[in-house]
């Protein structure tokens, strides 16, 4: 950049030498017109010769620069807490990660073009000052004026790119968030809606483009070329005013500022005009940076950690816990398991089940009180190590892309033979060699072609594959009918065999077999007890289980 610089500055001085030494006071011949001429060409080639060194030099760091940044904020993004993606639409996400990360990259070219315009200007003044200093003052004093107008740019910039990101990461959202809910959008007519909501984000986008550009078009190349324009009209001035004693030798010193006042002010508006993509760029960081920089990671356990879950036993004591860092949703919630037993948590909706296995899960810290796993704090346990002992089968199973034995594999360094013998042992294999490919057919994101049921019982064997000490199943059965449930129980049975098990279900008649049924309401435990206890007690599990077999024994004489 140096030397290409370097370059431009003193091509107009050549020919201003030739000018003035040679062409104007009648020296000039033949070889040394055609020296001169090879001289300026070689230079010319020179420089485009360090331009593409330069130019491909910067692509190339702009490019991994961009690709590292877009693999820092992934990393970051998959280690950050659940809390962080309760608050933060899917769309945004992406779009911190794609276009944010996208707009870095300019700053690469804002850096080169800064740089080079910096160069230009201080190689160039030099040259100026050197071949006539008062001229050269008449430039420099253009420079506050290009100050101020960076100032006032920069101002309305900051904001009209900000509202642009902002606009941008909207579109994403109620594009990701259409795509996700498309059957619940075209099941409830809410087609119209949605597009008139998408409009208006759409629209703000689109408007805040137009603001940029009109923003752009007034204070860019316009002013800077107006700018170029009144210096060079005042160096013409000042020549015209000397010209009755001017010399000879002043008419290269013209050509070589005429040609100045181009290469002098042009980087200058290329400075102006990266200074918009300078903005974006700082926008768009700092909206990396704020994922980067996040401390809700992923609850960890203490550094060093090498607790380790061996026989299963789960104890729960007096734990408080909330979403919001505000609003308990759990409340003094203590639960015992023993190794082998079965537990369930049952209550109504919103009662706070889920909430437990979350917690418990490490999905989420608790604040208050203690979980103890094999009489070790779930703190001193390392999450990864504690997530492979623990099984959670939900009742939606999510599916990658891929095929049958990579989603129950999941990448695990698993054979074939215990891929299929785990689908055997939870009976999902009857399905699996039905399908065309069997354990080789595909599976489309999100496992759409596949039923609820099938779904689980892929997410069984996934399950079942990696051996959990605990095993926790929340709603797991709630999607399979009937029939299929019990055809599963066994493969069930089989799962819980040296197992601690814990089985939320809303069914009650699937529990009745539990060591322990935890009744949960608002959040506190409200009864405690084996089925035949409870149903003894004639409180609200009492209450409950006689509705649900009062509803089901009317249901079958329904049938
Ligand atoms: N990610 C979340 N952020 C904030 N609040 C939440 C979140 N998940 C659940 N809650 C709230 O916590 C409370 C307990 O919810 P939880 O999912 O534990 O209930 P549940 O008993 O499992 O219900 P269900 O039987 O419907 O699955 C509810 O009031 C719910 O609104």
């Amino acid at each position: 950049m140096v030397a290409v610089s370097a370059i431009n500055a003193y091509l107009p001085v050549m020919i201003q030498r030739y000018i003035d030494n040679y062409l104007a006071v009648g020296n000039a011949t033949m070889e040394l017109t055609i020296r001169i001429s090879l001289a300026y060409l070689g230079f010319v080639i020179l420089k485009l010769i360090l331009v593409y060194l330069k130019d491909y030099t910067f692509k190339m760091a702009s490019e991994q620069t961009v690709g590292s940044m877009r693999n820092r904020i992934y990393h970051k993004v998959v280690n950050l807490g659940m809390r962080y993606f309760d608050q933060t639409p899917t769309g945004s996400v992406v779009s911190r990660v794609t276009n944010d990360t996208e707009t870095i990259k300019e700053f690469w070219n804002v850096f080169l073009t800064f740089v080079d315009g910096l160069l230009n200007a201080i190689s160039i003044g030099i040259a100026m000052f050197a071949l006539n200093a008062r001229l050269a003052w008449i430039f420099m004093a253009f420079i506050p004026i290009v100050i101020v107008l960076m100032y006032i740019y920069q101002k309305y910039s900051t904001i009209i790119y900000g509202r642009m990101r902002e606009a941008l990461s909207q579109v994403n959202a109620k594009l990701s968030e259409s795509i996700t809910g498309m059957s619940i959008i075209q099941h409830f007519h809410q087609e119209e809606r949605m597009k008139q909501e998408f409009d208006v984000v759409n629209q703000e986008y689109v408007s805040a483009r137009i603001s940029m550009f009109r923003m752009n078009a007034l204070l860019l190349m316009p002013a800077v070329n107006l700018i170029e324009a009144v210096a060079l009209f005042i160096v013409l001035w000042v020549f015209g005013m000397q010209f009755l004693d001017m010399t000879a030798t002043d008419v290269g010193v013209v050509y070589a500022f005429t040609s100045y006042s181009k290469s002098f002010f042009h980087p200058i508006g290329s400075m102006l005009d990266s200074l918009s993509v300078f903005q974006d760029g700082l926008v768009s960081g700092s909206r990396v940076m704020d994922v980067l920089n996040r401390d809700d990671d992923a609850p960890q356990a203490h550094e060093g950690a090498t607790g380790e879950i061996t026989d299963g036993k789960i104890e729960i004591k007096n734990l408080s816990f909330s979403y919001d860092g505000v609003n308990d949703v759990l409340h003094d919630v203590s639960i015992t398991a023993n190794p082998g037993e079965t537990i369930a948590l049952v209550g109504q909706t919103g009662s706070g089940k889920s909430s437990i296995i979350n917690v418990l899960m490490r999905f989420y810290d608790f604040q208050k009180g203690e979980i103890l796993l094999d009489g070790q704090s779930i703190r001193t346990i390392p999450v990864k190590r504690l997530r492979e002992r623990m099984g959670l089968v939900l009742q939606d199973s999510f599916m990658f892309f891929g095929n049958i034995a990579d989603n129950i594999r999941l990448h695990g360094n698993y054979a074939d033979a215990a891929v299929e013998s785990a689908a055997q042992f939870v009976n999902a294999d009857g399905f699996i060699t039905d399908l065309e490919g069997g354990y080789d057919a595909k599976v489309i994101e999100g496992g759409s072609t596949f039923s609820t049921g099938e779904k689980q019982l892929l997410s069984f064997s996934r399950t079942i594959l990696r051996d959990p000490k605990i095993l926790i199943l929340d709603e797991a059965t709630a999607n399979i009918d009937t029939e299929t449930e019990k055809k599963i129980q066994q493969g069930l049975q089989n799962m819980r065999k040296g197992r601690t098990t814990i089985i939320i279900a809303h069914r009650l008649s699937t529990i009745r077999d539990a060591d322990r049924i935890y009744v949960l309401r608002h959040g506190r435990i409200i009864e405690e007890g084996n089925h035949d206890s409870l149903i003894a007690e004639g409180g609200i599990y009492h209450d409950m289980y006689q509705l649900q077999t009062f509803q089901e024994k009317g249901e079958e004489d329904g049938e």
